[in-house]
């Protein structure tokens, strides 16, 4: 039933996927890490999603048993496992979409940067394998210390000589995720109709909320709006600590991960106005990526939308950050390039 047979990719391959103009919607998205805290839940909900198609779940371990539980549900995706190194250019071939929240958490203490070491060869052979058999794939990267995974795996995509800047994402959902959630209760507003853009990177200070830019409308006395911007910067370790050892955010990344890789699809059937926050490749600063909103279409990334007006209090972050941030970058660059 979880069929790796290649005919099933090459019949996918045949079909033309001309969203733009035909609207024809065969989505094949790819979870790497998909028995993990974050890619199960992630999984589900993109299961659910009637604008999935195929869901192809890899992961070095246990994703026959998830693709099993998973394709009880019905909705329209049909879920496959890939199982094992030796499956994974099967599961990523002709994706549309790839996620990836493949690599290790972090425990109390450390920081993102701390995941380097394991993560950041996770993530570039995972490139490895999209550059080869879906380089038109739109990539969200999940894996921490997403600063530097994605120059990683724009690095392998420039090897490999089929980079597109437009088609790499780091996913900082949550970052707007929870900046939504922590303004919308200190105003009392309804947290579904409140957008917070989160700009910069995903790492402590590189995470700079722009509540000067909040729809609807919000204004905080100088002290609040420094802690509710800490607030937002260490929500991550404030879930680290709260797991006491067992891991990170992983439930509320799911959701952010699925809200993305959704608008995403979006982007991809040409539906207008689909905007989220993510971590591209960008000259809006020094850095070399930076998140910022960004306009998604068939290609991906169709515009991108910049900073927008900052208060004189996100300017003084976004000094800050980016020194920062080419550190993290020049690290990821340097681990591919050698
Ligand atoms: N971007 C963001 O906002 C966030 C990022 N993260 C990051 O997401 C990553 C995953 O977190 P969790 O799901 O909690 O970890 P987890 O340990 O629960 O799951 C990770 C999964 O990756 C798999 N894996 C390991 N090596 C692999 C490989 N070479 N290929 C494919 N799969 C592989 C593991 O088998 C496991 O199933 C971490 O690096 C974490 O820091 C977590 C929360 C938010
Ligand atoms: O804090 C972590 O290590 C996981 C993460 O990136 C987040 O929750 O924002």
């Amino acid at each position: 039933m979880f069929s790796r047979s290649l005919r099933v990719s090459s019949s996918l391959q045949g079909n033309l996927r001309n969203f733009g103009t035909t609207k024809q919607c065969n989505v094949k998205v790819a979870v790497a890490g998909a028995s993990g805290g974050i890619g199960q839940p992630l999984s589900l909900l993109l299961k659910q999603n009637p604008l999935v198609t195929e869901l192809s779940l890899y992961d070095i371990v246990n994703t026959p048993g998830v693709a099993a539980d998973l394709s009880h549900i019905n909705s329209p995706a049909k879920v496959k496992a890939y199982n094992g190194a030796e499956a994974l250019k099967e599961a990523f071939s002709c994706a549309e979409v790839i996620i990836i929240p493949a690599g290790v958490p972090r425990k109390p203490g450390m920081t993102r940067d701390d995941l380097f070491n394991t993560n950041a060869s996770i993530v570039r052979d995972l490139a490895v394998a999209a550059a080869e058999v879906a380089p038109k794939a739109l990539i969200g990267i999940i894996s921490n210390p997403v600063n530097s995974t994605v120059p990683i795996a724009s690095e392998v995509f420039i090897k490999a000589g089929n980079y597109d800047p437009k088609r790499i994402f780091g996913v900082t959902t949550l970052d707007v995720v929870r900046a939504n959630t922590f303004i919308a209760e200190a105003k009392n507003l309804d947290p579904i109709k409140t957008n917070v853009p989160v700009i910069g990177g995903h790492a402590g200070i590189t995470i700079i909320p722009l509540i000067s830019q909040a729809t609807p409308k919000v204004s905080f006395p100088a002290d609040q709006l420094k802690a509710l911007t800490e607030r937002i910067q260490e929500a991550g370790t404030e879930v680290v600590k709260a797991k006491a050892g067992t891991g990170s955010a992983t439930l509320s990344m799911a959701f952010a991960g699925a809200r993305f890789a959704i608008s995403l699809i979006r982007g991809l059937r040409g539906e207008s106005n689909v905007i989220e926050c993510a971590y591209v490749r960008s000259d809006v600063t020094e850095a070399k990526y930076f998140s910022t909103p960004i306009l998604l279409g068939p290609n991906g990334v169709e515009k991108n939308l910049g900073l927008g007006p900052l208060s004189d209090f996100e300017k003084e972050l976004v000094k800050a950050a980016v020194p920062e941030l080419k550190k993290n970058i020049e690290k990821g660059e340097k681990f591919v390039k050698g």
